[in-house]
């Protein structure tokens, strides 16, 4: 798309998020509230200092750090009900703030004002083995919680890359390397406590409710999931658990371009072998995770797929899987059958962000998440894979292909504007892309301040209206994280 179609897109979408401006100008923290709120949590859990505020003012991504004002660390949930109240008797604005693992800068204070870190509530407050559900409170991270269930025989198996917390999970609506076959966290909670604006409590399914299903009004649950902080704090979640599976087994494939593991997904899905994961490296991501890593694999585009359930229809799923695979020009594959040897894998997998940006010592990523409908994933991915060769970028790709999801990450240095451009050039024009193939701007990461721009272009006006009426009710004076999605 020609530079000038692009600014037009930008100043088109600017403009209309200026027509509706949704926060009031908030008041900052002065000493009264930083006193009051001193009084809540004792003066070990509240800080001002320089450092503190800007290492909260940002997360994982290049996204500018804007600090808040203080750094609030509450013990229960009393006291988060206790800080709203006060935060709202001022107009003072507050940022929710898990493990700041996030990617699209939904922990940068636009507006400065109190960021709440969660981390000290650490509690797994009830776990139900024979409901296959658990609430956790928000300072609770996926790995706490797996290790935890360890001797349960069950486990919580959404997984982003990174150790997050796993409110902040729910509120990005996160999902990971399991996603194609246990589901997003869109389909793991069940239950959130979350304190409002005012510090009212809402338990989005009714208070102790823990059922596997519901019709019961509207579901306010999944309004909270992927709301980004934005219209309240979620101070406990109830998340639904799985079996561990009897027999596991794990394989590293080498296919012969983007386009033919793009193609043989498709196949693997439709052939309904329950893929547990199926994952897509490119030949530039292989080569960034052999250096990082200290592996070995072949450099061109492979899968890493893994296969759940008893032995005998693991073993039947890879008869099957083995036979689709050599369809589509599959390498030979190899096997990771023992537990420490899947670890290695996938924690080669979970830590591309950090191999990429390896690629080049001293730079920042750009990350991008489209997700597409899954038969236009082989058409958008070559097509990408092209752009990024003829924009002279080094991007390399890792998709969460079983979901129509992919990323590239592109590692830049601060100090270059001009590759800076060509990058969020590139970006635009997958996102593009993405957008008019039926697809959505953001798999997983969420919208934050990075995807605020094509909200309108995927939920059309009445969407994004909608959504602004439901903000402006729960969030009257425009407080919740403030500058974020909508
Ligand atoms: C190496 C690596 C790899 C990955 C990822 C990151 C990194 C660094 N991520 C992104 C990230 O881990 C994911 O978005 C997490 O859900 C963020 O959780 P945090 O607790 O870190 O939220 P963080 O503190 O970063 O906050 C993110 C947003 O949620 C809000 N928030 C946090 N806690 C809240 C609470 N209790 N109540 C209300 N709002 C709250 C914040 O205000 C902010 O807007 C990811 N993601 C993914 O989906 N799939 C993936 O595969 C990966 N992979
Ligand atoms: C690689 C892109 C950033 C993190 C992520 O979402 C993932 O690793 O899947
Ligand atoms: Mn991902």
């Amino acid at each position: 798309m020609a530079l000038w179609s692009i600014l037009k897109v930008r100043v088109r979408a600017s403009l209309r998020n200026f027509q509706r401006p949704l926060t009031t100008i908030a008041s900052r923290v002065d000493e009264r509230v930083r006193v009051r709120l001193g009084e809540v949590v004792g003066s070990g859990n509240v800080s001002s200092s320089l450092a503190v505020r800007e290492q909260h003012g940002r997360d994982e991504s290049f996204h500018a750090c804007k600090p808040p004002d203080v750094v609030v660390w509450p013990e229960n949930t009393a006291q988060v009900r206790q800080l709203a109240r006060i935060c709202y008797d001022h107009s003072v604005p507050m940022v929710p703030y898990g493990t700041g693992t996030g990617i699209e800068g939904g922990v940068v204070a636009e507006e400065g004002g109190v960021c709440f870190d969660l981390s000290r509530m650490t509690d797994i407050v009830d776990l139900h083995e024979e409901d296959l559900d658990v609430t956790v409170q928000p300072g609770v991270t996926r790995v706490a919680l797996n290790t935890h269930l360890r001797h349960t025989g069950l486990w919580f198996p959404v997984d982003p890359g990174a150790d997050a917390s796993l409110c902040g999970m729910a509120a990005t609506s996160a999902s990971g390397t399991h996603t194609t076959r246990y589901g997003s966290m869109r389909e793991n909670v069940a239950n959130l406590e979350v304190v409002l604006a005012d510090g009212r409590l809402l338990h989005t399914a009714g208070e102790g409710r823990h059922t596997r299903k519901t019709s019961a009004g509207y579901n306010l649950t999944n309004l909270f999931v992927g709301s980004e902080g934005t219209l309240g704090i979620i101070t406990s979640a109830t998340l639904r658990l799985f079996p561990q599976p009897e027999a596991v087994a794990s394989a590293v494939c080498p296919m012969p371009s983007v386009t033919a593991a793009g193609e043989c997904t498709l196949q693997l899905l439709r052939s309904g072998v329950p893929l547990a994961r199926i994952e897509l490296l490119d030949d530039v991501m292989m080569d960034a995770c052999n250096r990082y890593k200290g592996l070995d694999y072949a450099v061109q585009p492979t899968l890493f797929l893994e296969f759940h359930g008893t032995p005998a229809s693991v073993q039947e799923q890879i008869r099957t899987a083995e036979e689709v695979l050599s369809g589509y020009g599959a390498g030979q594959l190899r096997w990771a059958l023992a537990a420490s040897e899947r670890a290695r894998l996938w924690e080669a997998r979970h830590q591309a962000y950090y191999a990429a940006r390896a690629l080049r010592p001293g730079s920042v990523g750009y990350v991008t998440d489209v997700c597409v409908p899954i038969s236009k994933l082989p058409e958008v991915i070559t097509t990408t894979k092209e752009d990024l060769i003829q924009s002279r970028l080094t991007g390399p790709i890792a998709g969460h292909v079983g979901d129509g999801n992919f990323h590239c990450i592109l590692a830049f240095s601060e100090h270059g504007e001009q590759e800076r451009q060509r990058i969020t050039e590139f970006c635009h024009r997958l996102v593009t892309r993405a957008l008019a193939v039926g697809g959505t701007c953001t798999g997983e990461h969420g919208v934050g301040v990075g995807k605020r721009g094509y909200l309108l272009d995927e939920v059309g006006e009445t969407g994004l209206e909608v959504m602004r009426q439901l903000k402006r009710a729960l969030d009257p004076k425009g407080l919740m994280n403030p500058g974020k999605v909508v």
